[in-house]
């Protein structure tokens, strides 16, 4: 019998102070135990990435740690600015990897936005780094999570996407940032990626509007006439399943989630509140439009428990089978 190929993924472990090596060890290991073609290289201080000598040495062969130097010692929950060179490091240690061949999928663990900006280094999220160190103009955060029978008194298992048509920028700056030719572009992206990585056959894709009441016919706001509903009619002539725009009050409806393949809003926490709120510490964060492959955590630092053994590493593990099944259907196409 043939040996499926081996799957090598590599984790950035984040902010040094945070949960992020603690979640990344813990959910390395469990990874490991349920896929034995898998290889996982950790990417920060070796000293905040001790492997247990209790795991199993079938999973430790398969566990590696790539060391990058920290500026000064780390205590957990205390930021250090003298270490935001250090977050970046394990960033380009993996996206070289990546885009190299040498790793199939990277996986994210929570940085601090605010230390590295105040390092000195602009930065506004991983999302916008990787598609300027890819290359890329534009590419789209989604946010997955399965919702298990039960969630919302559902009666089966459904698969809940939250995509964004804007990121990390201040809500004053989202009008000005959603002209019709970026929605089209981001409708386009969700559509290609969910069917090439997705297998995802004919992606319907509901969009939601701006404005309370999505303008109310322009008495509450014009940015559904003059920028989304045009760029839904583009995106609906070239053959895309979409529609909308819809209220962002009920937009998420139960109802539709069956019916949904992702659900694509406006601004970060109009989209990411309702994800959160139904699926905290178990969602991925996927970046779509890359090269390459990317997951993460979609979780922050959590620096009030990092350290104290309490964070919960569910959603790391989710991140990285969710990196393990995209590159293994990416290795099973080349
Ligand atoms: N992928 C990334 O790099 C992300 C980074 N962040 C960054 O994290 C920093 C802190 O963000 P906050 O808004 O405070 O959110 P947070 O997610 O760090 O914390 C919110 C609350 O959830 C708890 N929590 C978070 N993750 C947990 C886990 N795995 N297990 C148990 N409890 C957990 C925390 O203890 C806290 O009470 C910010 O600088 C933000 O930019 C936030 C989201 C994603
Ligand atoms: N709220 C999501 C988030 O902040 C993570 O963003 P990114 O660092 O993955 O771009």
């Amino acid at each position: 019998m043939q040996l499926p190929a081996i799957v090598k993924l590599v984790i950035t472990t984040g902010e040094p102070s945070g949960i992020g090596p603690e979640v990344s060890l813990a959910a390395a290991a469990h990874l490991l135990k349920e896929q034995v073609n898998l290889e996982v290289t950790l990417v920060g201080c070796s000293d905040l990435l001790t492997v247990s000598d209790a795991l199993d040495p079938t999973i430790r062969d398969r566990l590696h740690v790539h060391h990058v130097s920290l500026a000064e010692p780390v205590r957990s929950g205390e930021l250090n600015p003298a270490n935001a060179s250090y977050v970046l490091n394990t960033l380009d240690f993996a996206i070289d990897g990546c885009v190299e061949g040498r790793f199939d999928a990277m996986v994210t663990a929570p940085l601090q936005k605010s230390i590295i900006n105040l390092a000195g280094t602009p930065f506004t999220g991983h999302t916008e780094y990787l598609a300027e160190r890819c290359g890329v103009k534009r590419v789209v955060m989604m946010l997955c999570a399965e919702l298990p029978a039960g969630t919302l008194g559902m009666d089966n298992t459904q698969q809940f996407r939250v995509a964004l048509a804007t990121t990390h920028l201040p809500l004053q700056a989202v009008s000005s940032a959603l002209s019709c030719n970026d929605l089209f572009e981001t409708i386009q992206i969700i559509d290609h990626d969910l069917r090439s990585k997705f297998g995802i056959a004919q992606p319907q894709i509901r969009v939601a509007g701006l404005n309370p009441h999505a303008g109310e016919a322009g008495y509450l706001g014009r940015e559904e006439l003059d920028q989304i509903i045009p760029a839904i009619n583009l995106a609906r002539d070239s053959g895309i399943a979409v529609s909308g725009p819809y209220p962002g009050d009920t937009m998420f409806d139960v109802r539709v989630l069956d019916k949904t393949d992702v659900f694509l809003a406006m601004y970060h926490d109009q989209g990411l509140a309702p994800f959160k709120f139904v699926s905290f510490a178990s969602g991925i964060n996927v970046t779509l439009g890359l090269p390459i492959i990317r997951t993460s955590v979609d979780h922050g630092t959590a620096l009030d428990i990092a350290g104290k053994g309490l964070a919960d590493h569910r959603s790391m593990l989710e991140a990285l089978r969710l990196a393990y099944a995209l590159a293994s259907h990416h290795n099973s196409l080349v």
